[in-house]
């Protein structure tokens, strides 16, 4: 049996900025994990949106593989991803869109007809666009707990083309209960932020402390109209590790899950070193600076194996 967390609860609509920031500055430090209310995609639409989704993964295996996975985008098949290099791979699916607010790189998305799923391109458009306003939003309160300006990561770049993707996810719950295999194996997140959404369905789980064996491995509850957020690794770089970028993974609990990820990554052109306000003299920079799109292709690489046009599909083209 695993403890359950009581993670801290943010409102991004809350007036009071400077307090909000604090909270999230103990939330990135104690857990890397912190729920976000007041964030603009409200229930009722996020029911819809796992209609769709739950549609999609119903379809006939041979027709979701007509949208096989190319240039990260697409339909990934059971089995097919490894989140921890050293498993056989996760008993999932999945589903990825790329930004939609990229204009050099939407085109890559792929969508299913209109008549095999009505609505379902412009419901999953809108959930990105939503999601991507209420993440730019967290940012810039990210920002003010980092001390630094509110518009800072518009400053140096990070969200003017972020590199984000929404992935729909869906764990089929007769794989049965097996202790060693996880729905999504143990891993960070490699961008900013992720903002998930849960659909009520246990099975998430984080370890605080990374480097401790052996792991210690708590739940994280469902909480009604709550975005789930975690910081990725290369906010960890950037606040010199002061901000966490928790391990986390999926266990299966024998009923079907699905949810959403919305993973919020900087511009592939941005150079991702450390703030100034999280180092020191006694306290220097733990990692050497890098572009995003070589740090997230390194990472890519390494979960999905070598896929065709890899470099393409993260990088925009100038
Ligand atoms: O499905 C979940 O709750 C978590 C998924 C996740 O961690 C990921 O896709 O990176
Ligand atoms: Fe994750």
């Amino acid at each position: 049996m695993s403890a359950t967390l009581n993670l801290p609860i943010i409102d991004l609509s809350s007036p009071d900025r400077r307090s909000t920031a604090t909270s999230i500055r103990q939330a990135c430090i104690e857990y890397g994990f912190f729920y976000l209310v007041n964030h603009g995609v409200n229930t009722e639409f996020v029911r819809e949106v796992f209609h769709h989704s739950a549609k999609f993964f119903s379809l006939p295996l041979q027709q979701k593989m007509e949208l096989a996975r190319k240039e990260y985008r697409g339909y990934t098949p059971l089995y097919a991803e490894a989140l921890n290099p050293s498993s056989k791979g996760d008993p999932k699916e999945s589903y990825y869109i790329g930004s939609v607010a990229d204009t050099t790189l939407v085109h890559l998305n792929q969508w299913p007809s209109e008549e095999l799923l009505p609505n379902w391109r412009p419901t999953m458009e809108s959930l990105f666009w939503k999601l991507l306003a209420a993440g730019k939003e967290l940012l810039s309160l990210i920002a003010l707990s980092l001390n630094l300006d509110e518009d800072y990561f518009e400053k140096i770049g990070a969200v003017n083309k972020p590199a984000a993707f929404l992935r729909l996810l869906h764990y089929p719950g007769e794989l049965g209960s097996d202790e060693e295999i996880c729905g999504a194996s143990a891993h960070s997140d490699y961008g900013m932020v992720t903002l998930l959404v849960t659909d009520g369905v246990p099975g998430l789980q984080i370890c605080k402390e990374k480097s401790r064996q052996p792991q210690v491995w708590e739940d994280v509850s469902h909480v009604e109209g709550a975005l789930i957020v975690n910081i990725g690794d290369l906010m960890e770089r950037w606040t010199n590790c002061l901000y966490q970028s928790t391990l986390h993974r999926v266990m299966p609990t024998g009923k079907e899950r699905y949810s959403l990820a919305f993973f919020l990554d900087p511009s592939s052109d941005c150079v991702v070193e450390c703030f100034k306000s999280c180092c020191s003299k006694s306290s220097p920079p733990r990692f050497p600076p890098i572009r995003s799109g070589d740090y997230l292709n390194e990472r890519f690489k390494v979960t999905y194996g070598s896929e065709k046009n890899l470099k393409c599909s993260i990088q925009s083209k100038n």
